[in-house]
C-alpha cells in the first residue's frame, strides 16, 4: 500500500507539472505581449498618450471578463479540459494575427518605412486583441479551477500549497517574458498542457448548467414577486423561492455561488489601486532619479513575488498559526487590502518629496517666460508693465516670470531702444531669444512638464556666423534654435559642423531636465568650450529607491489578497462551479480596470499626492466594509452540503460510493502517514 500511494503521489505532482508549466506559458505569452503593447499603439499606430492607455486598460479588462464566457462554456459544454485546449488554439490564432499587424511592409508600397493603410492595421491588431482576449480570459478560469481539480477534498492543505505554486509560476512567466519572445511560448502552451492530458482528473461538464441557474434565480424572483402579500410565509433564503420547482441541490449550489459572489462586490478597489501600479507609479517614476526605470517597473512585483509567497507560505502564515490566532482567508484578504493601502500612502509620502523639487509649473491661466541673450553685451531688458532684467551677453534671466496676462511689450535698451511686443501663450512656459540682431528677438516654446522616462530635453541656440549641423539634429541657421530632442541620462557627446571646421561638446546628462545651449561665435576657435548652459528645468533629485517600500506593500498585499483570493474562490465553490467562482474571482480585477479607466482618468485632483491619499482612504473604507461582510459570512464546505441535500432527497449511490473511497483513502494516508513516523522513530 506504502508503495502505491508513492507512485500515486509521484504521478500526482507529475500531472500538476504539466497544468503549473500550462499556466506558466500563458502568462508568458500574455505578459510579453502586454509589455510591447502601447509602445505598439504609440509609436507604430501613432496613437496619443491617451488613446493608447484608455484601449490598453480595455484591454485588460476585457481580458479579465472573457473569464464568463470560459467558465460558462467549460461548466456547461466542453468540460475543462477541451475548453483549454480550443482557447488556446483562438489565443494562438490572436497572437499571430497581432504579429501580422506590426508586418508594416504588407501595406507600405512606397517602402518609405511607414504604413499606408493604418485602418487595416488597427482592424487586424484590434481583431488580434480580441482573440488573445477571448483566450487567455476563456482559459485563465478553467486552468485554475482544472488544477484544483485534481485534488480530493481532504487534501486541503495540498490545494493551497498549488494555489501558491500555480501564483508563482504566473509570475515567473511574467518575469521571465521580459528577456524571450512572446509568440514562441503558445505553441508550447498547447504542447505542455496536451502531454499531459492521459493523466488528468476530468470533470464532466454538467448540462447547460448556468442557463439551468439563471432559470431557476429567475423563477425565484418572480415567484417571490407573484406571493409578495404577507399572507404567504416567509421562507429563509429568497433562493428558497424555487423550491416549487427546482431541484434542492442546484438551489443549494446558487445560494453557495451567490454568498460568495455577494462578498466580492467591494474587492475591485483593490484591483483599481493595483492597476495604477502601471500607470501612475510609473509616470512617478520618470519625475525621480536613478537609471533602473524600466528594470524596476516591469520587475520588481513579480521578483516580489516570487521571494514573498514562499516567505508567506512557509514562515509567516504557519508562524500566525502557531501564535494561536486564527488569520482565516478572508481576515488574509481585509489585511492584503490594507497592505495596499499604505503602499498608496508611501507613494504619497514620496510623491510629497517629489514636489518639493519640482518647478513651478504654470497654472492655466498663467504664462511663464524666461530671456536669453546671445547679444554681444549685456542687456536691460524691460518687460512692461514693470519687470526689468539684467542679462549678460550668453546668459539669461535667473528662472521663469511668470504672468497672469499673455499680451507683453519687451524693450531692450540698446541704441536706439528696441521696443516689440508679444503674446505669450496661456499655460506655456515660452523662453525669448535676443539674437546678435536684437530687432528679430522671437519666442519659442519650452516644455512644461517632466520629459518623459526620465529623459533629457535638451537644444541650442546658434550664435555662430553660419549654419549649423549638429549630430543627430538638422542643421540650424544662424541666430536660429533648434527643437528639443530627448537624450539619455548618462555622458552624451555631440559633434558640431559647419565646412571643414569641427569640434566636439560633451556632457554628463542626470535625469528629467531641460537646457538651452548657447553656441557663441567663437564655437570653433576655442574647441566648443565656450558653448554655455542655460538650464530651464533642474534634474530630478529624489531616488527611484524611495519607490522600493510602496512596491514591497502592494506586493504583501497582493500575495495576501490574490493568492487567498484564488484558493477561496475554488474552495467554497460547488463541484460544478468551480470555473464560474473562478470567473467571478477574475472580474472583480476586469472591474477594477473599468474604475481606473473611468474614475482614475477623469477625475484627476489638482495634487498627485492627495489623489495617492484619496484612494488610500476608499481602499480602507472598502475594507471596513469588506471585514464587516467578512464577519457573517460563514466558511463552508460544499461537499458536505451537498451530500446533505442528497441526502435529504435520497441517496444518490454512485455518489456515495465515491465519498466512501474518499473517505477510506483518507484513512488509509493519515496510517501511512503514522506508519512512516513510526518506522522513523
Ligand atoms: C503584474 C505582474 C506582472 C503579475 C501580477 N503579480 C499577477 O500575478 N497578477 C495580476 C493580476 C492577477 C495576477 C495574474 O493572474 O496575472
Amino acid at each position: 500500500t506504502l508503495f502505491s500511494n508513492k507512485k500515486k503521489k509521484r504521478k500526482k505532482i507529475c500531472y500538476i507539472f504539466f497544468i503549473v508549466v500550462n499556466e506558466f506559458c500563458e502568462r508568458f505569452s500574455y505578459y510579453g505581449m502586454r509589455a510591447v503593447l502601447v509602445l505598439y499603439f504609440r509609436y507604430f499606430l501613432l496613437w496619443d498618450d491617451d488613446l493608447a492607455t484608455s484601449i490598453y486598460h480595455a484591454f485588460v479588462a476585457l481580458c479579465y471578463l472573457t473569464p464568463i464566457l470560459g467558465a460558462i462554456i467549460a461548466d456547461s459544454w466542453l468540460g475543462k479540459f477541451k475548453t483549454i485546449i480550443y482557447l488556446s488554439i483562438v489565443y494562438a490564432i490572436g497572437q499571430v494575427t497581432m504579429a501580422i499587424s506590426t508586418i508594416h511592409d504588407i501595406t507600405d508600397a512606397n517602402r518609405d518605412g511607414t504604413p499606408d493603410n493604418f485602418t487595416f492595421h488597427i482592424a487586424l491588431s484590434m481583431l488580434g486583441l480580441i482573440l488573445i482576449a477571448l483566450g487567455t480570459g476563456g482559459i485563465k478560469p478553467c486552468v485554475a479551477a482544472f488544477g484544483g481539480d485534481q485534488f480530493q477534498e481532504h487534501q486541503s492543505r495540498q490545494l493551497n500549497t498549488f494555489f501558491s505554486v500555480f501564483y508563482l509560476c504566473i509570475n515567473a512567466g511574467s518575469l521571465l517574458s521580459t528577456l524571450i519572445t512572446p509568440l514562441k511560448s503558445v505553441a508550447s502552451t498547447l504542447m505542455v498542457f496536451i502531454a499531459g492530458s492521459g493523466m488528468y482528473v476530468k470533470t464532466d461538464p454538467e448540462g447547460n448548467i448556468m442557463w439551468s441557474v439563471c432559470k431557476c434565480i429567475g423563477f425565484a424572483i418572480k415567484n417571490r414577486f407573484r406571493h409578495r402579500s404577507s399572507s404567504y410565509p416567509k421562507r429563509e433564503h429568497w433562493m428558497d423561492w424555487a423550491n416549487e420547482k427546482y431541484d434542492k441541490l442546484l438551489i443549494a449550489q446558487i445560494k453557495m455561488v451567490l454568498k460568495v459572489l455577494f462578498l466580492y462586490i467591494p474587492l475591485p478597489m483593490f484591483w483599481t489601486l493595483f492597476d495604477q501600479k502601471g500607470s501612475r507609479w510609473t509616470l512617478q517614476a520618470t519625475t525621480m532619479s536613478g537609471d533602473f526605470v524600466s528594470i524596476l517597473i516591469s520587475t520588481v512585483n513579480p521578483i516580489l513575488i516570487l521571494t514573498l509567497v514562499p516567505i508567506m507560505d512557509r514562515l509567516i502564515f504557519p508562524l500566525i498559526q502557531k501564535c494561536g490566532l486564527n488569520f482565516s482567508p478572508l481576515k488574509r484578504m481585509t489585511v492584503g487590502m490594507l497592505f495596499a493601502a499604505m503602499a498608496f500612502v508611501s507613494a504619497a509620502l514620496v510623491q510629497i518629496e517629489i514636489d518639493k523639487t519640482l518647478p513651478n509649473f504654470p497654472s492655466s491661466s498663467e504664462s511663464q517666460l524666461k530671456v536669453v541673450n546671445t547679444y554681444s553685451t549685456t542687456l536691460n531688458v524691460t518687460i512692461s508693465p514693470n519687470e526689468h532684467l539684467l542679462i549678460e551677453s550668453f546668459g539669461s534671466s535667473a528662472d521663469y516670470v511668470t504672468f497672469d496676462h499673455q499680451d507683453i511689450t519687451v524693450s531692450l535698451n540698446t541704441n536706439p531702444v528696441i521696443t516689440k511686443a508679444f503674446s505669450l501663450i496661456k499655460g506655456g512656459r515660452q523662453t525669448l531669444i535676443i539674437p546678435s540682431d536684437p530687432t528679430v528677438m522671437y519666442l519659442k516654446e519650452d516644455v512644461k512638464s517632466k520629459p518623459r522616462e526620465g529623459k533629457n530635453a535638451i537644444r541650442f541656440v546658434n550664435g555662430y556666423t553660419a549654419d549649423l549641423n549638429i549630430t543627430n539634429l538638422d542643421s540650424i541657421e544662424p541666430s536660429a534654435t533648434t527643437n528639443y530632442t530627448l537624450v539619455n541620462q548618462g555622458k552624451r557627446d555631440f559633434v558640431l559642423r559647419h565646412g571643414e571646421q569641427w569640434c566636439e561638446f560633451s556632457r554628463k546628462f542626470g535625469f528629467g531636465a531641460s537646457y538651452t545651449f548657447l553656441i557663441p561665435s567663437t564655437v570653433f576657435s576655442d574647441d566648443c568650450e565656450s558653448i554655455t548652459e542655460v538650464e530651464d528645468m533642474k534634474p530630478n533629485s529624489v531616488h527611484m529607491a524611495l519607490q522600493i517600500p510602496q512596491y514591497f506593500l502592494i506586493t504583501t498585499g497582493e500575495v495576501m489578497f490574490s493568492v487567498t483570493g484564488l484558493q477561496f474562490s475554488y474552495s467554497q465553490a460547488p463541484k460544478n462551479m468551480k470555473s464560474v467562482l473562478q470567473a467571478g474571482w477574475l472580474c472583480t480585477n476586469a472591474v477594477g480596470n473599468i474604475i481606473v479607466l473611468i474614475v482614475a482618468e477623469l477625475g484627476k485632483l489638482p495634487k498627485q499626492w492627495a489623489e495617492y491619499l484619496l484612494f488610500a482612504s476608499l481602499l480602507v473604507a472598502v475594507s471596513i466594509i469588506f471585514s464587516i461582510m467578512a464577519y457573517f459570512y460563514t466558511y463552508i464546505d460544499p461537499a458536505e452540503i451537498e451530500a446533505q441535500v442528497r441526502k435529504e432527497q435520497g441517496l444518490e449511490p454512485e455518489e456515495m460510493e465515491k465519498e466512501t473511497l474518499e473517505m477510506e483513502e483518507k484513512d488509509e494516508d493519515q496510517k501511512n502517514e503514522q506508519g512512516v513516523k513510526q518506522t522513523k522513530i
